[in-house]
Protein backbone atom coordinates (compact mmCIF):
# COMPACT_ATOMS: atom_id res chain seq x y z
CA UNK A 1 0.00 0.00 0.00
CA UNK A 2 1.40 3.42 -0.90
CA UNK A 3 2.70 5.38 2.44
CA UNK A 4 1.13 8.87 3.00
CA UNK A 5 4.03 11.08 3.80
CA UNK A 6 1.66 14.45 4.16
CA UNK A 7 -1.62 15.04 5.55
CA UNK A 8 -3.26 17.91 4.88
CA UNK A 9 -6.72 18.38 6.80
CA UNK A 10 -9.51 20.91 7.11
CA UNK A 11 -6.85 23.48 6.66
CA UNK A 12 -7.96 27.18 7.00
CA UNK A 13 -6.31 30.36 7.15
CA UNK A 14 -7.57 33.81 8.16
CA UNK A 15 -6.53 37.42 8.65
CA UNK A 16 -7.63 39.65 10.81
CA UNK A 17 -7.42 43.34 10.19
CA UNK A 18 -9.06 46.47 11.59
CA UNK A 19 -11.56 43.98 13.91
CA UNK A 20 -12.14 42.17 10.26
CA UNK A 21 -11.50 38.46 9.69
CA UNK A 22 -10.97 37.72 5.78
CA UNK A 23 -10.79 33.99 4.78
CA UNK A 24 -7.72 33.65 3.03
CA UNK A 25 -7.95 29.55 2.74
CA UNK A 26 -10.82 27.71 3.55
CA UNK A 27 -10.86 23.88 4.31
CA UNK A 28 -8.22 22.84 2.54
CA UNK A 29 -7.23 18.86 2.50
CA UNK A 30 -4.96 16.67 0.44
CA UNK A 31 -2.88 13.96 1.31
CA UNK A 32 0.60 13.02 -0.64
CA UNK A 33 2.10 9.88 -0.79
CA UNK A 34 6.26 8.89 -1.45
CA UNK A 35 7.07 9.54 -4.87
CA UNK A 36 3.75 11.40 -5.63
CA UNK A 37 3.80 14.95 -7.16
CA UNK A 38 0.57 16.82 -6.24
CA UNK A 39 0.18 20.09 -8.63
CA UNK A 40 -1.62 23.07 -7.24
CA UNK A 41 -3.07 24.97 -9.84
CA UNK A 42 -5.65 28.43 -9.50
CA UNK A 43 -5.70 31.56 -10.48
CA UNK A 44 -3.34 34.70 -9.00
CA UNK A 45 -4.72 35.39 -5.08
CA UNK A 46 -6.75 31.83 -5.12
CA UNK A 47 -4.73 30.68 -1.83
CA UNK A 48 -1.68 28.62 -3.57
CA UNK A 49 0.79 30.49 -1.41
CA UNK A 50 -0.69 30.63 1.72
CA UNK A 51 -1.53 27.25 2.04
CA UNK A 52 1.93 26.20 1.39
CA UNK A 53 3.31 28.89 3.71
CA UNK A 54 0.86 27.07 6.50
CA UNK A 55 1.78 24.15 5.74
CA UNK A 56 5.61 25.15 6.12
CA UNK A 57 4.45 27.29 9.80
CA UNK A 58 5.52 30.49 8.14
CA UNK A 59 2.07 32.43 9.37
CA UNK A 60 2.21 34.30 12.26
CA UNK A 61 -1.02 36.63 13.42
CA UNK A 62 -3.00 38.45 11.95
CA UNK A 63 -2.79 35.04 10.10
CA UNK A 64 -4.76 32.24 12.16
CA UNK A 65 -4.53 28.99 11.43
CA UNK A 66 -6.72 25.99 12.26
CA UNK A 67 -6.36 22.20 10.84
CA UNK A 68 -4.06 19.47 10.99
CA UNK A 69 -0.74 19.17 8.94
CA UNK A 70 0.17 15.39 10.00
CA UNK A 71 4.04 14.63 8.74
CA UNK A 72 4.88 11.18 9.27
CA UNK A 73 2.25 10.94 12.17
CA UNK A 74 3.39 14.31 13.80
CA UNK A 75 0.95 17.51 13.76
CA UNK A 76 2.79 20.30 12.02
CA UNK A 77 0.46 23.04 13.59
CA UNK A 78 0.92 21.75 17.26
CA UNK A 79 4.53 21.40 16.76
CA UNK A 80 7.27 23.78 18.67
CA UNK A 81 9.20 26.45 16.73
CA UNK A 82 12.57 24.71 17.30
CA UNK A 83 11.03 21.16 15.44
CA UNK A 84 9.63 22.95 13.05
CA UNK A 85 12.99 24.80 12.19
CA UNK A 86 13.97 20.99 11.93
CA UNK A 87 11.49 19.20 9.84
CA UNK A 88 11.45 22.47 7.55
CA UNK A 89 15.32 22.22 7.15
CA UNK A 90 15.92 18.34 6.94
CA UNK A 91 13.07 16.47 6.33
CA UNK A 92 10.79 19.41 4.18
CA UNK A 93 12.42 21.77 2.06
CA UNK A 94 10.52 24.56 0.80
CA UNK A 95 11.16 26.58 -3.11
CA UNK A 96 9.80 29.78 -2.33
CA UNK A 97 8.29 32.04 -4.77
CA UNK A 98 10.21 35.32 -4.29
CA UNK A 99 13.53 33.74 -3.69
CA UNK A 100 15.20 37.25 -2.26
CA UNK A 101 12.80 36.70 0.66
CA UNK A 102 14.47 33.64 1.45
CA UNK A 103 18.37 34.49 1.73
CA UNK A 104 20.26 36.96 4.20
CA UNK A 105 21.31 39.70 2.31
CA UNK A 106 24.24 40.08 4.29
CA UNK A 107 25.72 36.47 3.60
CA UNK A 108 27.34 35.32 0.48
CA UNK A 109 25.18 32.21 -0.40
CA UNK A 110 28.33 29.55 -0.10
CA UNK A 111 28.15 30.00 3.62
CA UNK A 112 24.19 29.82 3.53
CA UNK A 113 24.43 26.90 1.78
CA UNK A 114 27.04 25.33 3.97
CA UNK A 115 24.98 26.54 6.86
CA UNK A 116 21.73 24.60 6.29
CA UNK A 117 23.44 21.67 5.02
CA UNK A 118 26.37 21.28 7.62
CA UNK A 119 23.27 22.21 10.63
CA UNK A 120 21.13 19.19 9.19
CA UNK A 121 23.48 16.66 7.41
CA UNK A 122 26.36 16.46 10.46
CA UNK A 123 29.31 16.90 7.77
CA UNK A 124 32.39 19.50 7.89
CA UNK A 125 31.97 22.87 6.01
CA UNK A 126 34.21 21.88 3.20
CA UNK A 127 32.49 18.80 2.51
CA UNK A 128 28.62 20.77 2.53
CA UNK A 129 30.98 23.10 0.19
CA UNK A 130 31.76 20.16 -2.51
CA UNK A 131 28.23 19.17 -2.71
CA UNK A 132 27.07 22.47 -2.77
CA UNK A 133 29.07 23.24 -5.82
CA UNK A 134 28.50 19.84 -7.27
CA UNK A 135 24.29 20.38 -7.11
CA UNK A 136 24.63 23.83 -8.64
CA UNK A 137 26.71 22.43 -11.48
CA UNK A 138 23.93 19.44 -11.80
CA UNK A 139 21.74 22.93 -12.24
CA UNK A 140 23.79 24.45 -15.18
CA UNK A 141 25.93 26.90 -13.05
CA UNK A 142 29.27 26.38 -14.33
CA UNK A 143 31.18 27.89 -12.01
CA UNK A 144 29.68 27.39 -8.99
CA UNK A 145 32.66 28.16 -6.96
CA UNK A 146 32.12 32.11 -7.88
CA UNK A 147 28.85 31.93 -6.94
CA UNK A 148 29.23 30.63 -3.91
CA UNK A 149 30.96 33.94 -3.02
CA UNK A 150 28.53 36.11 -4.42
CA UNK A 151 25.88 38.15 -1.90
CA UNK A 152 22.38 37.45 -3.22
CA UNK A 153 21.75 41.03 -4.70
CA UNK A 154 24.35 40.06 -6.92
CA UNK A 155 22.86 37.50 -8.72
CA UNK A 156 19.63 37.07 -10.80
CA UNK A 157 16.14 35.84 -9.10
CA UNK A 158 16.36 32.72 -11.41
CA UNK A 159 19.84 31.92 -9.92
CA UNK A 160 18.59 32.16 -6.68
CA UNK A 161 15.63 29.95 -7.17
CA UNK A 162 18.11 27.33 -8.59
CA UNK A 163 20.31 28.12 -5.19
CA UNK A 164 17.18 27.01 -3.20
CA UNK A 165 16.78 23.87 -5.42
CA UNK A 166 20.41 23.14 -5.38
CA UNK A 167 20.11 23.28 -1.30
CA UNK A 168 17.21 20.75 -1.46
CA UNK A 169 18.99 18.51 -4.25
CA UNK A 170 22.18 18.00 -1.22
CA UNK A 171 19.35 17.76 1.82
CA UNK A 172 17.60 14.97 -0.04
CA UNK A 173 14.12 15.83 1.83
CA UNK A 174 11.27 13.97 2.26
CA UNK A 175 8.61 16.17 0.68
CA UNK A 176 9.76 19.26 -1.29
CA UNK A 177 6.88 22.53 -1.20
CA UNK A 178 7.37 24.13 -4.49
CA UNK A 179 5.91 27.35 -4.59
CA UNK A 180 5.94 28.24 -8.43
CA UNK A 181 9.88 27.09 -8.46
CA UNK A 182 10.47 28.21 -11.90
CA UNK A 183 9.13 31.68 -12.40
CA UNK A 184 12.36 33.69 -12.67
CA UNK A 185 14.32 30.95 -14.30
CA UNK A 186 14.81 30.98 -18.33
CA UNK A 187 12.97 28.72 -20.77
CA UNK A 188 16.51 26.38 -21.03
CA UNK A 189 17.02 26.48 -17.30
CA UNK A 190 13.12 25.41 -16.89
CA UNK A 191 13.45 22.11 -18.20
CA UNK A 192 17.14 21.14 -16.29
CA UNK A 193 14.83 22.11 -12.84
CA UNK A 194 12.05 19.73 -14.40
CA UNK A 195 14.30 17.35 -15.02
CA UNK A 196 15.83 16.77 -11.00
CA UNK A 197 12.33 16.98 -9.95
CA UNK A 198 11.59 13.76 -12.07
CA UNK A 199 14.64 12.42 -10.95
CA UNK A 200 14.31 13.15 -7.48
CA UNK A 201 10.78 11.83 -7.31
CA UNK A 202 12.02 8.43 -9.40
CA UNK A 203 15.39 7.95 -7.46
CA UNK A 204 14.58 8.95 -3.83
CA UNK A 205 10.79 8.62 -3.79
CA UNK A 206 10.57 12.34 -2.77
CA UNK A 207 7.03 13.72 -2.48
CA UNK A 208 6.62 16.78 -3.79
CA UNK A 209 3.66 19.28 -3.53
CA UNK A 210 4.05 21.57 -7.20
CA UNK A 211 3.02 25.00 -7.44
CA UNK A 212 2.60 26.76 -10.58
CA UNK A 213 0.84 28.54 -13.45
CA UNK A 214 2.82 26.78 -16.30
CA UNK A 215 0.21 23.71 -17.02
CA UNK A 216 2.54 22.49 -19.37
CA UNK A 217 5.35 21.84 -16.21
CA UNK A 218 2.60 20.65 -13.92
CA UNK A 219 1.19 17.92 -16.69
CA UNK A 220 4.91 16.70 -16.70
CA UNK A 221 5.60 16.31 -13.01
CA UNK A 222 2.36 16.06 -11.27
CA UNK A 223 0.02 12.46 -10.22
CA UNK A 224 -2.76 14.25 -9.04
CA UNK A 225 -3.60 17.93 -9.26
CA UNK A 226 -6.06 20.17 -7.62
CA UNK A 227 -7.36 23.39 -8.98
CA UNK A 228 -8.04 26.30 -6.23
CA UNK A 229 -10.32 29.22 -6.88
CA UNK A 230 -11.10 31.87 -3.71
CA UNK A 231 -8.99 30.01 -1.14
CA UNK A 232 -11.03 26.51 -1.79
CA UNK A 233 -9.72 23.76 -3.24
CA UNK A 234 -13.02 23.25 -6.58
CA UNK A 235 -11.42 20.43 -8.19
CA UNK A 236 -9.18 17.62 -7.73
CA UNK A 237 -8.26 14.14 -9.43
CA UNK A 238 -5.93 12.46 -11.72
CA UNK A 239 -4.14 15.17 -13.54
CA UNK A 240 -4.59 13.87 -17.19
CA UNK A 241 -8.56 14.03 -15.44
CA UNK A 242 -8.39 17.31 -14.85
CA UNK A 243 -7.02 18.57 -17.61
CA UNK A 244 -8.50 16.98 -20.39
CA UNK A 245 -12.17 16.60 -18.91
CA UNK A 246 -12.24 19.81 -16.40
CA UNK A 247 -15.70 19.82 -14.38
CA UNK A 248 -15.84 23.21 -12.22
CA UNK A 249 -16.22 26.66 -14.59
CA UNK A 250 -12.96 27.81 -13.33
CA UNK A 251 -10.82 24.82 -14.32
CA UNK A 252 -12.33 24.53 -17.25
CA UNK A 253 -11.17 28.42 -17.99
CA UNK A 254 -7.83 27.63 -16.82
CA UNK A 255 -7.28 24.57 -19.24
CA UNK A 256 -9.17 26.63 -22.08
CA UNK A 257 -6.20 29.58 -21.30
CA UNK A 258 -3.31 27.45 -21.76
CA UNK A 259 -5.09 25.97 -24.87
CA UNK A 260 -5.25 29.45 -26.72
CA UNK A 261 -1.41 30.27 -25.81
CA UNK A 262 -0.47 26.61 -26.75
CA UNK A 263 -2.85 27.60 -30.28
CA UNK A 264 -1.68 30.61 -30.64
CA UNK A 265 2.22 29.21 -30.09
CA UNK A 266 1.77 27.10 -33.22
CA UNK A 267 0.35 30.05 -35.69
CA UNK A 268 3.07 31.97 -34.96
CA UNK A 269 5.61 28.84 -35.62
CA UNK A 270 3.65 28.39 -38.76
CA UNK A 271 4.06 32.13 -40.12
CA UNK A 272 8.08 31.91 -39.73
N1 LIG B 1 0.83 39.01 3.60
C1 LIG B 1 -0.48 39.00 3.35
N2 LIG B 1 -1.33 39.75 4.11
C2 LIG B 1 -2.66 39.76 3.87
N3 LIG B 1 -3.25 39.04 2.89
C3 LIG B 1 -2.47 38.30 2.11
C4 LIG B 1 -1.04 38.23 2.29
N4 LIG B 1 -0.53 37.40 1.37
C5 LIG B 1 -1.57 36.97 0.63
N5 LIG B 1 -2.73 37.51 1.07
C6 LIG B 1 -4.08 37.29 0.51
O1 LIG B 1 -4.37 35.90 0.58
C7 LIG B 1 -5.10 35.48 -0.57
C8 LIG B 1 -4.38 34.31 -1.19
O2 LIG B 1 -3.11 34.77 -1.66
P1 LIG B 1 -1.97 33.81 -2.21
O3 LIG B 1 -0.69 34.58 -2.22
O4 LIG B 1 -2.00 32.55 -1.47
O5 LIG B 1 -2.46 33.56 -3.71
P2 LIG B 1 -1.78 32.71 -4.85
O6 LIG B 1 -2.83 31.77 -5.36
O7 LIG B 1 -0.52 32.10 -4.37
O8 LIG B 1 -1.48 33.81 -5.96
P3 LIG B 1 -0.26 33.94 -6.99
O9 LIG B 1 -0.53 32.90 -8.05
O10 LIG B 1 -0.38 35.33 -7.53
O11 LIG B 1 1.01 33.70 -6.24
C9 LIG B 1 -5.21 36.70 -1.47
O12 LIG B 1 -6.48 37.27 -1.25
C10 LIG B 1 -4.13 37.62 -0.98
O13 LIG B 1 -4.48 38.98 -1.17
Amino acid sequence: MAETILQVEDLSVSFEKNGQRDMLVQNVSFQIEKNQCLGIVGESGSGKSITCKAILGLLRPPFHVTGKVSFLGRDLLLAEDTTLRKVRGSEIAMILQHPMTAFDPLEPIGKQMTESITLHKGISEKEALILSAASLEKLNIHQPMEVIQKYPHQVSGGMLQRVMIAIALVMEPAVIIADEPTTAVDAVNVATVVELFESLKKMRKTALVFVSHDLNVVARLSDQLVVMNEGSIVERGQVEEVLHHPQHPKAQQLVETRQALVNQFYRYVKRR
